[in-house]
């Protein structure tokens, strides 16, 4: 998939938001050259290996969410994403996106500011963060399941979910956690790759 109108295909969205999605995919490309948003080599695919990827996890989210906290968002993903979306379907939700770098914080503040997206922009390391609790917490490619947890703590309302995209190695990185960590986790297959899977985790607990 390598246009917004095959995204459209698999992700039922409004002329509106698709709009905005393809504003972002704009900016990406134009600013990915000096700041290395995304690998180059995944540009090409990028409705499928970024877009789709983040869309597919705003679903999981439970209905009546209003605060959710994407760390280490990089260049957006998913968090972009989902404050997107969220305008049509969770206009209610705010997105904090936590990111240390500051040419990608800036980048985020850009398109934040340009699809005027309800959502804003932490430019600090995420272990420094400790006044903000959100229902949802979101990470891809960030760490391993047991950082994400350590990082997740200070975050965590007393009914959270995080929902973490993984990759081949979940079934080890659950093994690990759960020497630290008691949690009841749900597995969805990704729609963009067969080896990865979502993990929409709560009643998350330190033993
Ligand atoms: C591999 S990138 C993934 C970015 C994005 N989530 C994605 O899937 O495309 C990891 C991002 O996390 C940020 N990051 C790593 N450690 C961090 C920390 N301790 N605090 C805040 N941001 C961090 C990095 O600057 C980088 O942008």
């Amino acid at each position: 998939m390598n246009s917004a109108s095959e995204f459209e295909k698999q992700v039922n969205v409004s002329r509106e938001t698709l709009a905005r999605l393809e504003a972002y995919a704009a900016l990406l490309c134009k600013w990915n050259p000096a700041i290395n948003l995304v690998a180059r080599s995944t540009l090409d695919d990028l409705w499928s290996r970024h877009m789709l990827d983040s869309a597919q996890i705003l679903s999981l989210a439970p209905k009546d969410t209003t605060s959710w906290v994407d760390l280490g968002s990089g260049g957006g993903f998913p968090g972009l994403v989902v404050a997107a979306m969220a305008l049509e379907t969770h206009p209610d939700l705010h997105v904090t996106l936590v990111e240390s770098d500051q040419r990608k914080s800036t980048f985020l503040r850009t398109v934040i500011r340009d699809l005027g997206l309800n959502a804003k922009v932490v430019s600090r390391r995420i272990e420094d963060v400790s006044d903000i609790q959100a229902q949802v917490i979101s990470a891809r490619a960030l760490a391993s399941l047991g950082q994400l947890f350590d990082w997740s703590e200070a975050f965590l309302l007393p009914k959270s979910v995080c929902i973490f995209l993984k990759g081949a190695t979940v079934e080890k990185e659950i093994r690990e956690a759960l020497a630290s960590w008691s949690f009841v986790a749900e597995k969805f297959t990704s729609k963009t790759d067969s080896q990865a899977t979502i993990l929409k985790i709560g009643e998350i607990q330190r033993v």
